[in-house]
């Protein structure tokens, strides 16, 4: 687990570091600096280290700056040429930049205000970091757009310059980095899109903030890597199916098969003792033949899905409703009943999810715990909020509709969000093969086997959408982002848990 900051978190575990434990700013900025010009080295002084390289660092009079000029100094003083522009517009000058200004001058450090053109090795960009306020424009704007058109290796120090650290927007415009080197923790506008998309290769350096610090701001967002695996529930050698749980599933519809097979057979695949399957007769015979290892009920009226809705409660562990069930009279009625009386798990996905937002107050009266798996649009229909306001703020919307609800929520995008309204967890495996059809079904069904198999809503919530992420990376391995399909994610579950199991994790 690793924590993901916003720009007044980050600002305050500084603030603490230097204010609380005495660390003085100038000793951060100096280790700053030298993670920079490591980074840096390794990737273009890895062959020959006596490469002289060509340098343009561009700084404001800020902290952000500071680091860009101690770190010009020290590309300086390893043999590099360097050329700092200093845009010099700003009007609250740092006293941690005029400091390094002095020395970089003091060394002979050619400093203009403008940017030299040149065939630059390395463009170094220090105009704004974490301090970033409103949006680019002016001198600043043209200054980054002239450091976009050069050639070179670009380098962004901290955050680049026009990315809002905390949502990741484009702040009018920004620098187009191929490496960021961002400090003591990553930040959301470096996660979230279209912020990660320009920030190239982000490296998280700690440059000696001190984890008490950290700790004590306890930033709202983290994500997730390959060591939360171990998170995955074990199996023991005297088990029997009973021991890893019954699951009902509510889906399908007339004319739709493929999410139910989907969602059952991803559930299987994360280790579900018994699936059932409650769906419209005519998917009787496809269940049969796609997934034999379930168990089926059928129905064909309104009464006999309201039988089917009964059973569920009675017979399962947890119930997932939604994927393909349509939105006619049977449906609606299953879902209203398990919404309202289930005290088990409830994973409500796709069309429960568009049955509830035309009668919200059905989410308020659940009795056990509920997820909920939106995506944009879905959240858009259930919270009446417009699509692009959504993706701008979908950290902030997934927490306030988990709380509003008291529900765990995992909002689906390019960058999931999940949350039980307290804190966020921010997905950040997958990728864009994953926009194809049924790959939300299948993420409903790794999220209920893992209730199945044991986790808390809320940690199957946040596992769940890892996991699928990460069958899905492996799933573009295989057959390429063009070409795979959900059939392909399902496939891949058992490799991922497989390399968990043989890592050790579970
Ligand atoms: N606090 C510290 O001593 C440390 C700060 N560090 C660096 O300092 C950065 C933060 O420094 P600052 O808080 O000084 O801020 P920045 O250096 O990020 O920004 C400089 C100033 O630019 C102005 N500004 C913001 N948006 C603008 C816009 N759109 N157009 C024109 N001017 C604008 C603001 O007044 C802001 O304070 C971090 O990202 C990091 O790189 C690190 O060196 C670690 C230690
Ligand atoms: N570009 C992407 N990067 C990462 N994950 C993605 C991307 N596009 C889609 N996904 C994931 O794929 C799933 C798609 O779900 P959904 O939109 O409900 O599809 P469907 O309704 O067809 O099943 C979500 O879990 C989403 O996070
Ligand atoms: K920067």
């Amino acid at each position: 687990m690793f924590y993901v900051a916003d720009r007044t978190e980050m600002q305050e575990i500084d603030r603490l570091t230097i204010e609380e434990k005495g660390v003085p700013g100038i000793l951060l900025m100096e280790r700053a600096a030298i993670t920079v010009l490591e980074e840096i080295n390794s990737r273009l002084k890895s062959i020959n280290a006596d490469r002289k390289l060509k340098c343009l660092v561009v700084v404001e009079g800020g902290n952000n700056g500071g680091d860009g000029l101690a770190l010009a100094r020290l590309l300086y003083q390893q043999g590099d040429i360097v050329h700092v522009c200093y845009i010099n517009g700003i009007s609250r000058v740092s006293d941690s930049f005029s400091y390094q200004l002095e020395i970089a001058k003091k060394i002979g450090i050619q400093v203009t205000d403008h940017i030299i053109d040149s065939d630059y090795d390395v463009v170094v960009d220090g105009i704004f970091g974490v301090g970033l306020k409103r949006d680019v424009a002016g001198i600043w704007r043209e200054t980054i757009e002239t450091m976009n058109g050069l050639g070179g290796f670009k380098v962004a120090i901290d955050t680049p310059s026009g990315v809002d650290a905390s949502t990741g927007q484009i702040m009018g415009c920004a620098f187009k980095a191929g490496m960021t080197v961002t400090f003591g923790l990553n930040k959301r506008g470096l996660i979230f899109y279209p912020g990660c998309e320009i920030s190239g290769e982000v490296v998280v350096r700690d440059i000696g903030f001190a984890q008490a610090e950290v700790d004590r701001v306890h930033p709202v967002a983290y994500s997730y890597n390959r060591d939360d695996l171990c998170m995955l529930p074990g199996r023991s050698d005297s088990s029997n199916k009973g021991t890893y749980g019954k699951l009902a599933v509510i889906a399908g519809s007339r004319d739709m098969s493929g999410a139910m097979t989907f969602a059952a057979e991803a559930a299987y695949r994360m280790g579900t003792g018994l699936v059932k399957i409650y769906t419209h007769i005519d998917n009787k015979e496809i269940a049969g033949v796609r997934i034999p290892e379930a168990v089926l009920m059928c129905y064909s009226n309104k009464d006999e899905a309201e039988q089917c809705a009964r059973d569920a409660m009675e017979w399962s562990d947890a119930i997932l409703i939604g994927p393909g069930i349509g939105k006619g009279d049977a449906a609606r009625s299953m879902v209203e009943y398990i919404m309202c009386e289930a005290v088990q798990t409830v994973i409500a996905d796709a069309d429960a999810l568009n049955i509830i937002s035309e009668k919200p107050d059905i989410l308020g009266r659940h009795r056990g715990p509920v997820i909920v798996t939106p995506h944009i649009g879905e959240m858009s229909r259930l919270t009446g909020v417009a699509i692009p306001d959504i993706k701008k703020n979908i950290l902030e919307v997934c927490k306030d509709f988990s709380m509003e609800y008291n529900v765990v929520s995992a909002l689906k995008d390019a960058r999931t969000c999940v949350s039980d309204g307290r804190d966020v967890y921010i997905n950040t495996s997958g990728n864009n093969g994953m926009s194809t059809a049924g790959a939300g079904d299948v993420l409903a069904g790794i999220i209920a086997g893992l209730v199945c198999t044991g986790l808390g809503a809320y940690e199957a919530a946040k596992l769940g959408v890892y996991i699928h992420g990460l069958a899905g990376d492996m799933a573009a391995e295989h057959r390429g982002r063009n070409a795979m399909i959900a059939r392909d994610i399902v496939s891949a579950i058992s490799e991922v848990i497989k390399g968990a199991e043989h890592d050790g994790q579970q």
